[in-house]
């Protein structure tokens, strides 16, 4: 039989077994960096939008598809996606750390460094973008892309405000 049946206590669409998978849990690492560039910016003149930087971000999440073969508009769309989810993350947090000083991170780190972890983990991303253009346009995208975004979400132990944050990263990965 070519079709096992799966092991007991598991079924085909246990969780992590998701073509898009590495998609959901790329977009929630990249907004739990957020926290480190919002710590990064918090104190400082750096402003939380920078479309200077979002500019760059974009052309080389488009530069580095365009390499792969995949497609540029599409990952522009879901990378504008990231850089939104970004903004919620940074936000929140910049109203918690207001509204509870105590709060705040006690090390300010590195802009450039942090940038460089998004950097990879963009990189990562095309990657993955690239690989799921057949579940991506799926017509059960969206019901797969919603059952990973709960299981990455309670896997990593997500609060209130990263989850909100992921969910504003996915809109744009189905169709
Ligand atoms: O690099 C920054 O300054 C960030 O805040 C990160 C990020 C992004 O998601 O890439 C988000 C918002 C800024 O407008 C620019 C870029």
């Amino acid at each position: 039989d070519p079709h096992p049946a799966p092991p007991a206590g598991r079924t085909v669409s246990a969780p992590g077994h998701g073509a898009l998978d590495p998609v959901v849990r790329l977009a929630a690492r990249r907004v739990l960096v957020s926290d480190q560039v919002a710590a990064a910016k918090w104190g400082t003149s750096a402003p939380i939008d920078d479309p200077a930087r979002e500019r760059q971000v974009l052309d080389g999440a488009a530069a580095e598809a365009v390499r792969l073969g995949a497609d540029p508009a599409v990952t522009r769309r879901i990378f504008r996606d990231q850089i939104e989810a970004s903004k919620v993350v940074q936000r929140g947090l910049y109203r918690r750390w207001t509204a509870d000083p105590r709060t705040v991170p006690p090390v300010r780190p590195d802009l450039a460094a942090v940038r460089a972890e998004l950097n990879e983990l963009g990189d990562r991303l095309v990657h993955a973008i690239a690989g799921t253009a057949t579940a991506r346009a799926a017509r059960s995208c969206p019901a797969h892309l919603g059952l990973e975004y709960l299981e990455v979400g309670r896997e990593l132990h997500l609060d209130a405000l990263h989850r909100a944050a992921l969910a504003r990263a996915l809109p744009s990965v189905c169709g």
